[in-house]
């Protein structure tokens, strides 16, 4: 028997609500293995701004090699990078090891929640000419589409199409532009392209939604349902799961990991987890585990 299995190339968030510690647990909930090779770990002095240290980027390649060495892996996710050398190792590492993993979720993480940057500059030019064309699935939030396209953030929904289809020009299949915060819709609208056409997948916004991680067990779930997908795949069992076509697969898969994201948010509503009010809260990501 072999399991599903997703390699995350990400960073680590000490609190466990977001980055590495969030995509693993997130596998874990989906019934999928999950191996990591970390970029940086970040650290909270206080509630005073977060510090970034990006590992050598050798001792990011050292630990994606060995993983591709060792497991079959069938999905890699790529989180926050930090650096544009980085960035550079994990595409080299991608190119050379292609033909050894399945698709691969690019979440072009540039900005942590609570404000703190996970990427320099010259790190986001370096994503967006070097492993955005390698990407099949493209996750970008509203500010990191403007940062990866130069334009300033979208304001409609019609603009966020525009710049989906822009960043779908530059190689992915399918990109999930989340819009939660945009001010002229009153739901949170996420706006997916996709080979199949264009979603557009809306809930209901929660004012003063304080989460951390909410990005990262998006794209995580994402790449939990593909990687089960290749897994069916692999048993010959495609057909039983209702598969209609590879483009509507993927438009179902995105819009099922958005259902956990909001079943996660909301299963944490009642979670007395941190210490004051001040730091944002983890998602519930027990949710499938817990039978009681
Ligand atoms: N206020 C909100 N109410 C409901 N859903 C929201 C809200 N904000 C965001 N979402 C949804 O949550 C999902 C993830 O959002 P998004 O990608 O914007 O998170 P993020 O800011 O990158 O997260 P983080 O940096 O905390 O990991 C998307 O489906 C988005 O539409
Ligand atoms: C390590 C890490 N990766 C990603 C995010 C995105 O919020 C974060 N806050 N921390």
């Amino acid at each position: 028997m072999r399991p599903p299995l997703v390699l995350t190339v990400a960073g680590s968030d000490a609190a466990g609500a977001a980055g590495v510690q969030a995509d693993l647990k997130t596998f874990t909930a989906l019934g999928v293995y999950g191996a990591s090779a970390i970029t940086l770990v970040t650290s909270v002095a206080g509630h005073g701004p977060r510090g970034t240290h990006p590992l050598p980027p050798d001792v990011v390649r050292t630990q994606i090699d060995e993983v591709v060495r060792d497991l079959h892996v069938d999905v890699l996710k790529i989180g926050a990078l930090g650096t544009a050398a980085i960035v550079q190792t994990v595409a080299d590492a991608v190119r050379t090891h292609r033909d050894r993993f399945g698709p691969i979720v690019l979440d072009p993480v540039m900005i942590a929640s609570d404000g703190a940057p996970l990427i320099s500059a010259e790190g986001a030019d370096a994503l967006r000419s070097e492993l955005v064309p390698l990407a099949t699935v493209l996750t970008p939030n509203l500010a990191e589409a403007a940062q990866l396209l130069g334009r300033p953030q979208a304001t409609t929904i019609e603009e966020m199409r525009e710049q989906a289809l822009a960043l779908q020009a530059l190689g992915p299949q399918a990109v999930v532009m989340s819009g939660g915060l945009l001010p002229a819709e009153d739901d949170a609208v996420d706006v997916v392209v996709h080979p199949g056409g264009t979603d557009l997948l809306r809930a209901e916004r929660e004012a003063g939604r304080h989460v951390a991680g909410a990005g990262a067990t998006y794209s995580a779930a994402i790449a939990a349902q593909l990687a089960r997908i290749a897994d069916f795949d692999r048993a010959g069992e495609l057909e039983e799961i209702g598969e209609e076509g590879e483009d509507d697969d993927l438009a179902t898969i995105i819009a099922t990991a958005r259902e956990f994201v909001a079943s996660a948010t909301a299963h944490a509503a009642d979670w007395e987890i941190t210490r004051s009010a001040q730091v944002r809260r983890p998602l519930n990501h027990l949710i499938t585990l817990d039978k009681s």
